[in-house]
């Protein structure tokens, strides 16, 4: 008789197949199919049946041809309470299983001895070798993402203190060993978190206390890494609406960071020396689905901020966007062009917002004495993208990676200039530890047209079995007011904060890709 039997373990839950070889003949296809699929395998004789035991050669030959790679066994002599007509001693039983390698044991299922144990020992068996396989998997992965551990860009940050080392930013979002986190069969186990990355040691003079809005998300976490790794003292405000608490979640109880949920459209209290102003949803989908939020969160966001730094004295830096110079008519960009900007679109609510934001900062300047930095910051790239963030690099990595068809908007002859996320955190840093208080332009002037960047992307992406020639690309209609071509002057940000992109889009995509490669096979995303 052979069934196929579930078994709940310590949240495993797993086919077990349980039969006994008196019957392998008649259950051959069935027991076939179920090798596939079978985690486990247990392997029961009667040990009053010589004929049963005899069969366990051939079956044992049989599982090793159809079931899957090393699916665990265990050999079962079952009547093991019917000893004045047993025929196989338990020695016996033993040698076979030490011939075959597998465990071994006796039970009685009429007197129920051992057959839970039996099925316990069996699914403890299963969940050590997943756990394994998924370590070894992880690690694999994480070897084949070739990082390269050369120094951000020391020379360009030198001047502030922040030169970190790659390998160790990596760590953070990319990390070597999980000790806190793991995935297994679908649940997601945290244990408490003991140690924290390293951070340098500051005097409490040059410790600073930093607010940072909008530092669960994308850009913010790497903002908030560096300013950590650097010993300052972080606290993250953000109402989670696009960013994430696992983007942070590495420094979560240590005791120079504080993550706060809260949204910036009301007023916040705090004692801080600086503030980097991110919170506003970035991507065009998101700031497009509730866009009078989005006004809301530039005005009264960058109002009840700018408030703060009045009332503290403290530097404000506001995160502005190149699309203040909306579909621009001077090509590339210098921060003196006003910008071409359709007040009424469905692209306003974002840009018109960020103008006002530009606009409240001078007022508070030139009012109020707040001390004031402005950066207009280029399409970004980098880990902890969302994958449903709808920006192009997002969107093409994903589709790429699932093997459908990359969605272009249009004919694909506008242009953008992409920057790796590494690069634009200097520049912020910098920006706001430099004596300039003008707008700066933040961006690689590496710029592609989005049909070469779609091809790069599935270049970059697409491996056998699937290739670029069998993803297609599909045209959807141009997205309203999409600026046709955008590209940084950064002649500002050289000349005054000694500052400019030290990746190529080829090294910080490559990157991109190996995270968000990760984050699929993990399940995480
Ligand atoms: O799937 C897609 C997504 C986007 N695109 C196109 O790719 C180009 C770039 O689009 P994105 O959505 O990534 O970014 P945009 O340049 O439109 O806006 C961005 O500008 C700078 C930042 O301040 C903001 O993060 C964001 O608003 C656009 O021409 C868009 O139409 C596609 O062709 N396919």
């Amino acid at each position: 008789m052979a069934t196929a039997k579930s078994a709940s373990y310590d949240y495993l839950i797993k086919l077990l197949l349980i039969g006994d070889s008196a019957g392998q003949e008649r259950f051959r296809t069935i027991t076939t199919a179920y090798y596939r699929g079978a985690m486990g395998i247990l392997l029961v004789y009667d040990v009053t049946d010589e004929k049963s035991f005899s069969n366990v050669r051939n079956w044992f030959s049989n599982i090793e041809q159809h079931a899957s790679e090393g699916v665990n066994k265990i050999l079962i002599g079952n009547k093991c309470d019917v000893e004045d007509k047993r025929v196989i001693s338990k020695e016996q039983g033993q040698a076979l299983a030490d011939e075959l390698n597998i465990r071994f044991m006796e039970t009685s299922a009429k007197a129920n001895i051992g057959v839970e144990e039996a099925f316990f020992d069996l699914a403890r068996d299963i969940k050590k070798r997943l756990i394994d396989t998924q370590q070894a998997q992880q690690t694999r992965q994480r070897e084949e993402v070739k990082l390269d551990s050369s120094p951000v860009k020391s020379n360009s940050h030198a001047s502030v203190g922040s030169e970190a080392e790659l390998g160790y930013l990596r760590d953070l979002y990319l990390p070597k060993k999980q000790d806190d986190r793991h995935i297994d069969n679908g649940l997601i186990i945290y244990k408490t978190i003991t140690s924290y990355p390293p951070v340098k040691q500051l005097s409490p003079s040059d410790r600073k206390r930093i607010l940072v809005t909008g530092g669960a998300g994308f850009v913010g976490s790497h903002l908030v890494d560096r300013l950590m790794w650097m010993g300052h003292e972080v606290i993250v405000v953000d109402n989670f609406f696009t960013g994430s608490k696992r983007n942070v979640e590495h420094w979560i109880g240590h005791p120079h960071f504080e993550l706060v949920r809260h949204d910036v459209v009301d007023p916040f209290m705090i004692e801080v020396s600086q503030i980097y102003h991110l919170a506003c949803p970035a991507s065009p989908p998101h700031y497009q689905y509730n866009p009078t939020k989005t006004v809301k969160t530039s005005v009264m966001g960058t109002i009840n901020m700018l408030g703060l730094a009045k009332r503290t004295k403290a530097r404000f830096l506001l995160t502005s966007t190149s699309e203040v110079y909306g579909d621009p008519e001077e090509h590339p960009q210098k921060e003196t062009y006003w910008g071409n900007v359709n007040p009424i679109g469905p692209r306003a609510c974002y840009d018109e917002g960020k103008r006002i934001a530009e606009t409240l900062t001078y007022a508070y300047m030139r009012q109020n004495d707040v001390d004031v930095r402005v950066a207009r910051i280029f399409n970004t790239f980098g880990p902890r993208m969302s994958p449903a963030d709808g920006r192009v690099v997002s969107n093409f990595i994903m589709q790429a990676i699932k093997g459908e068809s990359l969605t272009l908007y249009g004919d694909g002859e506008q242009t953008r200039s992409f920057q790796y996320v590494h690069d634009l955190v200097d520049g912020l840093i910098l920006l706001m530890n430099k004596n300039y208080s003008e707008p700066v332009n933040l961006g690689n002037p590496e710029e592609y047209t989005i049909r070469n960047f779609a091809n790069m992307i599935r270049e970059m992406v697409l491996q056998p079995p699937l290739s670029p020639d069998n993803v297609d690309i599909k045209i959807l209609p141009a997205a309203l007011d999409d600026p046709k071509k955008r590209k940084p002057d950064i002649t500002r940000a050289k000349k005054y904060l000694g500052w400019e992109p030290g990746f190529s889009v080829k090294q910080g995509l490559q990157e991109t890709v190996d995270w968000f490669k990760v984050q699929v096979t993990e399940g995480s995303i």
